[in-house]
C-alpha cells in the first residue's frame, strides 16, 4: 500500500503546541507514515512539501480565543497560492493548546475550519465521543467535549512544558488513529475506483 503523507503546521510561542505536534507526528510514525513537521514561521521553505501531502493538520496555540499571530501570519501567506487552490481535496485537521478548560478554544478551530473551507479542503473532525459514567462526564477521553476537532490543556507557564493531562493525550491518540483511518479508507476506494475503471 502506498504511504500516507501527512503535514503538520504549527505555531507555538512557548512549546506547548509543539509538543503537542511531536506526540501526534510520533503517532503517525508508528504507523509508517510520512511525516512532515513544519513551525509555521518557517513555512516558506516547505511549500513543496506541503502541496505533495494528502492531509495538512494545523495546530495552533489559543491566544486571546483565536488563532495566534504567528499562525495568522501563516494563514495569510497561503493567499500567494489560494486563487490556485493547490490544496482543493486534500484533507485538513487541526487541534488547539490553551491553558484553562475552555479559553475559547472552539473559535480557534473554527478559524482554522473556515481557512481549510477557502482551500477547499475536506475537514476531519475529532469524531472521539466524551465518556459518561453514571450521568457524569468523566475525564478521560474527549474530557473537553470538542467535536470540532483535539482541544488540549497545558499548564500556564511560558518556561517550561509539562505533561499534558492523560485524557487529552489519549484524545491525542485517538485523534491520530482518525486521521490515519480516512486516509487508509481513502487509499482503499481509489484502488477499488481505478479496478472499478480498469
Ligand atoms: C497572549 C496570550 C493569550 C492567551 N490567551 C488565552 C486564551 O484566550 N485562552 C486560554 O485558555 N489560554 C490563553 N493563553 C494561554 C495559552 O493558550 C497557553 O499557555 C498555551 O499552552 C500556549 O501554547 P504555546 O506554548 O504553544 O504557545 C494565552 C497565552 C498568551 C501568551
Amino acid at each position: 500500500m502506498q504511504k500516507i503523507k501527512i503535514a503538520i503546521v504549527f505555531h507555538s510561542g512557548y512549546g506547548h503546541t509543539r509538543k503537542a505536534a511531536e506526540l501526534i507526528a510520533e503517532r503517525f510514525r508508528a504507523a509508517d507514515a510520512e511525516v512532515h513537521l513544519v513551525d509555521s514561521d518557517a513555512a516558506d521553505k516547505a511549500w513543496g512539501t506541503l502541496h505533495t501531502c494528502d492531509t495538512i493538520i494545523f495546530g495552533c496555540p489559543t491566544y486571546f480565543g483565536t488563532v495566534s499571530a504567528g499562525f495568522k501570519t501563516f494563514m495569510e501567506r497561503t493567499g500567494g497560492f489560494w486563487y490556485r487552490q493547490l490544496w482543493k481535496d486534500k484533507f485538513a485537521a487541526a487541534f488547539t493548546v490553551s491553558s484553562t478548560l475552555g479559553g475559547d478554544k472552539q473559535n480557534t478551530l473554527q478559524t482554522i475550519a473556515v481557512f481549510a473551507a477557502q482551500h477547499s479542503m475536506h475537514w476531519i473532525n475529532l469524531g472521539v465521543l466524551p465518556r459518561f459514567c453514571a450521568d457524569e462526564q468523566t475525564d478521560g477521553q474527549n474530557r473537553l467535549a470538542s467535536y470540532q476537532g483535539l482541544m488540549i490543556q497545558s499548564d500556564n507557564t511560558q518556561t517550561e512544558v509539562r505533561e499534558f493531562h492523560p485524557g487529552d493525550l489519549l484524545t491525542l491518540e485517538l485523534f491520530a488513529d482518525r486521521i490515519l483511518q480516512v486516509n487508509f479508507k481513502n487509499i482503499i476506494k481509489q484502488s477499488e475506483n481505478e479496478q472499478t475503471i480498469n
